[in-house]
């Protein structure tokens, strides 16, 4: 049986990549596969783009530049990753997907929503999210959290994380080839400073805000609503009830 694929999304400092490891091993417990994987990210070519689109190299190349980057980016994670993953009945958690893309160079970018509609049809194609978390909380508290993290010097994680799983193509995981369980990225993207978009003004973290908000309640069928603003623990519970509800797990 195919996996299930379930995707996190929300602004920046939401909880997602904490959410999404406490998620994967409550499955792990119940005896299920799980890959845990994020956006951009997930195979070398694809971690590339990510530190070329963090570290704002690419901002000259506007947002349609940008989202294209993105969308290889997800190309190579889809082929090597997720597809292979799916397929083996492996369940995969992806620490964002196509609704950054929708959100970030769309909504608050300014690329017309048709133009990542039509290149996210030939990526993605029918590899759509089962369940997407969508994390909401005022912005100014994310960006609050984003800088407490930075200040702790804890970068955000790098949440790769294959454990039984080994991609069938040498242009996978970096850790499979030593078999690692976790896979360690290269440091220079997640040293502690403030990547391209946290640097972005208040309005732009609001218009994602607002973007998520409509993407939920557009597709209450594959999205739900999670208050990010909670405990750490009440977020846990209500992922998990979500979660469980959904699959009937
Ligand atoms: N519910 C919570 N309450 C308070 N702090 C939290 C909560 N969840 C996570 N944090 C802390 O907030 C910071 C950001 O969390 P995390 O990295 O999980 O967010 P994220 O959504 O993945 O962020 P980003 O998209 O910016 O990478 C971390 O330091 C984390 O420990
Ligand atoms: C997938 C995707 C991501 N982004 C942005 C959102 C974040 O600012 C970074 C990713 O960093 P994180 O610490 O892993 O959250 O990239 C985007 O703008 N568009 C996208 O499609």
């Amino acid at each position: 049986m195919r996996g299930r694929f379930i995707t996190l999304e929300g602004g920046e400092g939401a909880g997602k990549t904490t959410q999404a490891k406490v998620l994967a091993e409550r499955l792990r417990r119940k005896g299920i596969n799980v890959l845990l994987t994020r956006e951009p990210g997930g195979t070398p070519r694809a971690e590339a783009i990510r530190e070329v689109l963090l570290s704002g190299k690419a901002k000259r190349f506007g947002a349609l530049g940008e989202a294209v980057l993105f969308y290889a980016a997800r190309e190579s994670h889809l082929e090597l990753c997720i597809r292979p993953a799916l397929e083996r009945g492996t369940w995969v958690i992806c620490d964002r997907f196509s609704d950054s893309t929708r959100a970030y160079q769309g909504a608050a970018g300014g690329l017309p929503l048709s133009v990542i509609e039509t290149i996210d049809k030939a990526v993605v194609g029918d590899t759509r999210p089962d369940l997407t978390l969508i994390f909401d909380l005022p912005p100014e508290l994310g960006l609050k959290r984003a800088a407490e993290r930075l200040r702790e010097g804890v970068a955000p994680a790098a949440v790769a994380d294959e454990r039984a799983e080994r991609p069938a193509s040498a242009e996978g995981f970096r850790g499979a080839a030593t078999g690692s369980d976790v896979i360690a990225l290269a440091p220079s993207i997640d040293a502690p400073a403030p990547d391209r978009f946290e640097t972005m003004n208040l309005a732009f973290h609001r218009s994602l805000r607002a973007e998520f908000l409509a993407i939920a309640k557009a597709e209450p069928e594959r999205c739900a609503l999670v208050d990010a603003s909670d405990t750490p623990t009440r977020v846990e519970d209500r992922v998990w009830s979500i979660v469980r509800d959904r699959f009937q797990l």
